[in-house]
């Protein structure tokens, strides 16, 4: 039966080959510890005590999934991806069953802070239209002349965000723009952009930037490193 604290549910699109990463296996089966990055990706997220049903999109030709314990949770539904990110998550969405919520998070994210999940859990209870974790741009940014390596101008950083995963839509909301958005041929990078492709402002939650994505090879060091400490200081 369902538990009807459980009022978000999770997608996890984990259908990319991870060709940045240059390894055999795609990113997110390489492993931290002794789970695979997905792994650590989906437990940051099936914790909480309001995330109930978790849709897992994987790629068509995955050999690895089906081994993993993951597999035969109850709790944990797959369906097969598509050929850009979007096309995964909306895969995972058709999937899902009544929740009002949904939070989207990428399998490469293996390093999730719980304080950032619970800030980002605490707009359902103001927002209809939701919003996404981001940290503020720290560095003096440059735009660079296109095709060239060099400076066109320096890009004023004040209110320039970088975008982190999870990201919180109510689910119906989410699913409509990211058909229109697809349908009309929209890049769609993240969920946010589909919402702000129809016309929706979501909100920026402050959040810590050690969430990073696995993406080259020296991020998988630099992961390792944030996972040992955030699994020893909260006990994880
Ligand atoms: N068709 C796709 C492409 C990407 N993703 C997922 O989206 C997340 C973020 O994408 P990214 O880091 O770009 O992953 P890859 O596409 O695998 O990496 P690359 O661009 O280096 O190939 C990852 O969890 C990835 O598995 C997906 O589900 N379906
Ligand atoms: C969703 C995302 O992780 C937000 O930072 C990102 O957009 C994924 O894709 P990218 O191609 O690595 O930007």
């Amino acid at each position: 039966m369902a538990d009807s604290s459980q009022d978000v549910i999770a997608v996890i699109p984990a259908a990319g080959i991870g060709s940045r990463m240059q390894t055999e296996c795609p990113k997110q089966y390489l492993h931290i510890g002794d789970k695979t990055i997905l792994e650590h990706a989906v437990a940051s997220l099936m914790a909480h005590p309001r995330v109930g049903q978790t849709i897992v999109a994987v790629s068509p030709n995955d050999a690895y999934f089906s081994s993993l314990p993951l597999a035969s949770d109850p709790r944990v539904t797959v369906v097969t991806g598509g050929k850009q990110r979007a096309d995964s998550v909306l895969a995972g969405l058709q999937a899902a069953g009544d929740a009002k919520w949904v939070l989207v998070h990428d399998a490469a994210r293996p390093c999730l802070h719980p304080d950032d999940l619970e800030n980002l859990l605490a707009i359902i209870a103001t927002s209809k239209v939701g919003g996404i974790l981001a940290a503020p741009v720290r560095d003096t940014m440059k735009r660079g002349e296109p095709g060239k390596a060099l400076i066109a101008h320096t890009v004023d950083r004040e209110d320039l965000w970088h975008a982190l995963t999870p990201q919180l839509f109510p689910l119906e909301l989410l699913r409509s723009c990211l058909l229109r958005a697809l349908d009309e041929g929209a890049t769609i990078t993240d969920e946010a952009s589909a919402l702000e492709y129809c016309g929706f402002h979501p909100e920026l939650i402050s959040a810590r930037a050690d969430n990073i994505k696995v993406t080259r090879p020296e991020d998988l060091a630099l992961a390792a490193f944030y996972l040992t400490r955030l699994t020893q200081t909260e006990n994880l």
